[in-house]
């Protein structure tokens, strides 16, 4: 079994425990559902670094990142250092993050925040909505055509951007449809956990102009940066790199005005 397959086989009875205790009703009475979001991929179009810092304590690659941080603290400080947009990883087991993250990174912060998770169903959706996303992302290896279709639109229909995530041409090709905003190549290899930029710039060329680029994972320097964006990549998303320092806001400024 490999590592999404592990995962997503945790998140199915995750959601059955959870749907049980607040049903999808509770969600969206909650007030945080009905607030107005602000788009990732037109804060990635309008801007000249393309960041977007993600939270993340611990990963299957990595287990040990940043235990000691608080959430509120890096979300200010990213938004300080003039990022985009903010990704948090919300599964607890493989990561160690949670949607309580998500909430208090919303109250932290007014920049578009992403809900980083395996996302199976409608249901984590209307929670993302309920916990202050503005962004969902979906990742094409665990998804079918139909289940992207649906799982966009219902986002689209909640204002919400979608970020689709792929891993290779075959991921790609099933997965283009208008009701995404920006495409998402991870450079991260889920078999061996080496990354590689080179995946994002082959499929560059592959994804339609009407998509954002968003090179995800293993970037951790300014020239890999500037080589990307020769190659139409107009987001970056960065998450060890920053969070394995003491102040990852403070780190990603730097990083920013050397970008400039
Ligand atoms: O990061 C992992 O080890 C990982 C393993 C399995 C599935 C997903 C994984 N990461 C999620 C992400 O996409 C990254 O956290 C994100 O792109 C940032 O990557 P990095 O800058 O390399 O921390």
């Amino acid at each position: 079994m490999n590592i999404l397959d592990k995962i997503v086989a945790d998140k199915f009875k995750e959601i059955q425990l959870k749907q049980a205790l607040i049903p999808s009703a509770q969600l969206e009475k909650s007030p945080i559902f009905q607030r107005e979001t602000t788009s990732l991929a037109s804060a990635l179009k309008n801007s000249k670094s393309g960041i977007i810092a993600e939270h993340k304590r611990r990963s299957p690659s990595k287990s040990m990142i940043n235990q000691s941080l608080n959430v509120q603290d890096v979300a200010s400080g990213y938004e300080d250092a003039g990022v985009c947009g903010m990704s948090v990883l919300t599964d607890s087991k493989y990561f160690g993050g949670s949607l309580e993250d998500l909430l208090l990174a919303r109250a932290s912060v007014k920049m578009p925040l992403l809900r980083k998770e395996f996302i199976i169903s409608e249901y984590q959706i209307l929670e993302a909505k309920a916990h202050g996303t503005d962004v969902i992302l979906l990742i094409a290896a665990i998804l079918t055509r139909d289940e992207i279709k649906t799982f966009s639109e219902l986002a689209k229909s909640l204002g919400l951007d979608v970020l689709l995530e792929v891993h290779n041409l075959e991921e790609l090709e099933k997965s283009i449809m208008p009701s995404l905003d920006m495409l998402g190549v991870n450079n991260r290899n889920l078999k061996t956990f080496e990354v590689s930029t080179n995946i994002s710039k082959e499929l560059s060329a592959k994804i339609p102009q009407d998509f954002v680029k968003v090179s995800e994972s293993g970037i951790s320097s300014i020239a890999a940066i500037k080589d990307l964006k020769q190659y139409g990549y107009q987001g970056f998303l960065i998450g060890e790199n920053f969070m394995k320092t003491d102040d990852p806001g403070k780190y990603a400024k730097e990083f920013i005005q050397q970008l400039s």
